[in-house]
């Protein structure tokens, strides 16, 4: 099987163009063979190009473990690349069909290459104490600090989180200092709290200043990694409903930088980050 290994800000995944490639096996088992860093190719993921119905091109995207995500805001922006790059398209502003809906993306290109993508994540949803509420324009102005807020219990511990789904969900907690947390023991305990049946992706963020905050991720079916986009957003989203920073905000992750813009007009999310290429290869299956 031909594949071509890639990362958003270190966020990596193995990529099938199934324009060309059959699989040999169910997508969830060869996730779990492809990701592994010492028998497979090393990833956190695979995440499979295909034709689309509806939109330009499809994008269906498996965790480490085998379990399919309804999103990811760094795969999102790589497949993008990818059918630039490697001419299926020639257009600069793409659809691309998900689990969670179709999403449009705006690329920059320099000398033939997408150098950037923007990606239009969409209306944010709040979860948490239970609700499932559109973050619409009017919701946003008028929701009180009580609604936006749960207390979770982890480990003996009352812990205050703002939970967000970006077609996928994420528990966002803020500490004060990012690089002490013990993301191995926290992160699995909140992951498979049963408060979420379906597991939940973590964030832990540390905000820096109005426009600046650091964050680490526990993803929902591949443990600490490098980077989440949809994590990404759903963090700014917390921040500015916490009041604790603007529409825009620049999220730092272990392995680089997205921009977060909440836009208060029409409530939708927009990242914009970078999408890099790394190796194609040959998978034996
Ligand atoms: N890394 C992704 C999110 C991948 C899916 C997630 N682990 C889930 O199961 O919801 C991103 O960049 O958004």
């Amino acid at each position: 099987m031909k594949f071509t290994k890639m990362h958003g800000i270190g966020n990596d995944y193995v990529y099938v163009n199934c324009f060309e490639e059959e699989l040999a096996m169910d997508p969830g088992r060869l996730a779990e063979l492809v990701s592994d860093r010492h028998c497979g190719i090393g990833s956190d993921g695979l995440i499979l190009i295909k034709p689309s119905a509806v939109a330009d091109f499809c994008m269906d995207m498996y965790n480490s473990d085998g379990s399919r995500g309804a999103m990811c805001g760094n795969g999102i922006r790589c497949v993008a690349k990818y059918v630039y790059d490697h001419g299926m398209t020639n257009m600069t502003t793409i659809r691309i069909e998900t689990l969670s809906g179709i999403k449009t993306i705006d690329l920059t290109v320099k000398d033939g290459k997408v150098r950037l993508a923007n990606v239009d994540m969409g209306m944010p949803v709040l979860l948490s104490q239970g609700v499932n509420r559109e973050l619409t324009p009017e919701v946003r102005k008028e929701i009180a600090d009580s609604e936006i807020w749960e207390v979770l219990d982890v480990q003996d511990k009352e812990m205050s989180m703002i939970h967000i789904s970006m077609g996928n969900p994420h528990a966002v907690f803020f500490v004060d200092d990012v690089d002490n947390i013990e993301i191995e023991k926290i992160g699995p305990a909140i992951e498979t709290h049963p408060r979420f049946p379906d597991r939940t992706n973590v964030e832990f963020v540390q905000i820096v200043d109005e426009s600046h905050v650091k964050m680490r991720v526990w993803e929902r079916g591949a443990g600490e990694t490098m980077a989440c986009g949809t994590g990404a957003c759903a963090v700014a989203v917390a921040c500015r409903l916490a009041g604790y920073s603007q529409d825009k905000v620049d999220v730092r992750l272990l392995g680089g930088t997205l921009t977060i813009f909440w836009n208060p007009d029409n409530g939708h999310v927009e990242m914009c980050g970078p999408a890099t290429e790394v190796f194609t290869g040959e998978f034996n299956v």
